[in-house]
């Protein structure tokens, strides 16, 4: 199995797993991922938990106000420090992983300040005010979205801060601390519930869109591969008939525009019935690709060679005159007569060609074509192994 189809299996197999954890090679590429879709949300979250807390002020200026001066000066305090960390963290940490968890670790400070704030308060609604508290938890826990393991550690300092403040308010009045763990208890496992599924539907889609990049890339693949063989030949590697007429047009189309001349050659085999008929055809194909490689060898770059069919070649030369076309498709011709093709036990194969040349400027494709063709035919009536010139240029 290649790589991509093991990395695929993998993933697969990480979907169908409770857990869905991400293989270890993604997962540097997971936190890229979480890092680029949640790097704004958890900005965001902790401003608003950060303007939370301060609006909190006015609350206690209703409820405890007693405390109020102070939980100005250490809200203020906090806010004012807590939002440098989290501008510093937002613009320096590239690390997704420890952004997720700012918010949960300032919730837990703030949470400290509240209680400490709180036993300073003589207001008789202060075992009321301390439900207000329920915010902490609910707020660290419904913005993770990266990691749950370690928020679940700091639900529980969160939860263990939370209860020993409201142990310490209560005074030793059990009641109060039981109904308290009562209501607190349910939200705790809720909010850790939410946090959980966030978590657990992040790297699910992560994985998806893994999956569904694969499967384009393979589509992507596999397109290119039909592109190339519905334009090539499958035994000679060379251009096939339809790929030859669309960049026969195009390189025609471009040689008018800058006025350059172009030729054409067509190259077909003498006796190659014979060929087939005395070696085989598997020989008779291997001539054929022997021919092919070789005038690929000894055409020039922008030199498009092409299998028309059977065994018959074109040759388009861009910017070439038909002298010089000529002259290229002597040197061929006395070329491919010097091609010994090995055929044991019996001795080499050796073949001629027959070429006929045609400029191309002078007319459209199909009329070059049928003048080449012509030239051809004049070739082989003319003895086979020569090169002529289309009649029409004289
Ligand atoms: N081995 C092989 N033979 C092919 C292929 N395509 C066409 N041929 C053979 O090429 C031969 C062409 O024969 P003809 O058209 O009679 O031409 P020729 O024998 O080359 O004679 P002239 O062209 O007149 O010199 C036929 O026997 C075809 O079967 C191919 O892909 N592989």
């Amino acid at each position: 199995m290649s790589c991509d189809g093991e990395l695929r299996a993998r993933i697969e197999q990480s979907l169908r797993r409770a857990m869905s954890p991400v293989p270890a090679e993604l997962l540097t590429a997971y936190y890229g991922y979480q890092d680029i879709h949640f790097r704004r949300y958890l900005l965001v979250t902790n401003f608003l938990g950060q303007a939370a807390y301060l609006s909190y002020a006015l609350a206690d200026r209703l409820v405890v106000p007693d405390i109020f001066a102070a939980s100005l000066a250490w809200r203020g305090t906090y806010i004012g420090l807590i939002l440098l960390l989290t501008l510093a963290a937002f613009r320096w940490c590239r690390d997704i992983r420890l952004l997720d968890l700012l918010l949960p670790v300032s919730i837990l400070l703030a949470a400290m300040i509240w209680f400490r704030l709180l036993v300073d308060s003589n207001s008789p609604h202060v075992t009321t005010y301390q439900y207000a508290s329920l915010i902490f938890i609910v707020l660290a826990n419904l913005c993770i979205q990266v990691r749950f393991v370690p928020a679940l550690l700091l639900s529980l300092l969160i939860s263990a801060v939370t209860l020993a403040g409201v142990h310490r308010l209560a005074a030793g009045d059990g009641m109060t601390l039981l109904v308290f763990g009562l209501v607190y208890l349910p939200v705790l496992f809720f909010s850790l519930f939410i946090s959980f599924s966030n978590t657990l539907e992040r790297r699910r889609i992560f994985l998806r869109s893994r999956l569904d990049a694969m499967t384009r890339d393979e589509l992507a693949q596999a397109n290119r591969k039909l592109q190339t063989l519905a334009h090539t030949d499958p035994l000679t590697g060379t251009s096939n008939r339809r790929q030859f007429h669309l960049s026969a047009e195009r390189e025609l189309a471009r040689a008018r525009r800058q006025q350059e001349p172009i030729c054409l050659l067509m190259l077909d085999i003498d006796h190659f019935k014979r060929i087939n008929d005395q070696h085989g055809h598997d020989a008779g194909d291997r001539v054929l690709r022997e021919l092919a490689g070789t005038a690929r060898k000894m055409l020039r770059e922008p030199d498009l060679l092409a299998r028309f069919g059977g065994e018959e070649f074109v040759a388009l030369l861009p910017n070439t005159a038909l002298d010089s076309a000529r002259t290229v498709a002597e040197r061929l011709r006395v070329k491919l007569s010097e091609l010994r093709i090995p055929d044991l036990p019996q001795a080499p194969i050796r073949i001629t060609v027959s070429i006929g040349v045609a400029p191309l400027y002078q007319f459209d494709l199909d009329q070059a074509l049928k003048e080449a063709d012509r030239a051809l035919y004049l070739a082989k009536h003319g003895g086979r192994n020569q090169v002529r010139l289309a009649t029409s240029t004289g």
